[in-house]
């Protein structure tokens, strides 16, 4: 095999080796992925289309990508400088913010995907 593609599926490895890493040992992802789970569910038992199914998806793997991108951070600067820094407070702060923004665009998405869904139901 040549040295590229023997390359490639060892990052492949380490990628899928840190995917289950962050879903077994980050309580932040596994408490969102418990919730996404929820929804998934409960979007099987609406039968939302699938421009909603796509949306959606996309959204979930927003959130998550950024939290592990997030978790990555804060154990980067756990590393670098474990003693109180405001310069570390700031750097987790707005990795954190990062989340935040994820975050609004899959609210966003969940509320334009099943209010309409709710408000008949009520
Ligand atoms: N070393 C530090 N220096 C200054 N501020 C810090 C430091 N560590 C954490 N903070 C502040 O605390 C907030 C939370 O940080 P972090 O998420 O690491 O803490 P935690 O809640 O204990 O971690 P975890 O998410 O793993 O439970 C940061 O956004 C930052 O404001």
């Amino acid at each position: 095999m040549n040295i590229f593609l023997k390359g490639r599926l060892k990052s492949f490895k380490y990628a899928i080796k840190g995917f289950f890493l962050l879903i077994k040992t980050e309580h932040s992802i596994i408490a969102q992925s418990i919730i996404f789970l929820g929804i998934i569910i409960l979007g099987i038992l609406l039968g939302i289309s699938k421009q909603d199914w796509i949306n959606q998806t996309f959204a979930m793997g927003l959130v998550l990508s950024i939290e592990g991108m997030n978790t990555a951070v804060e154990k980067t600067a756990d590393f670098i400088h474990k003693e109180h820094h405001p310069k570390i407070g700031f750097i987790k702060d707005i990795s954190a913010g990062a989340v935040t923004f994820a975050m609004l665009t899959f609210l966003i998405i969940f509320i334009i995907t099943y209010l309409p869904y709710i408000l008949t139901y009520v």
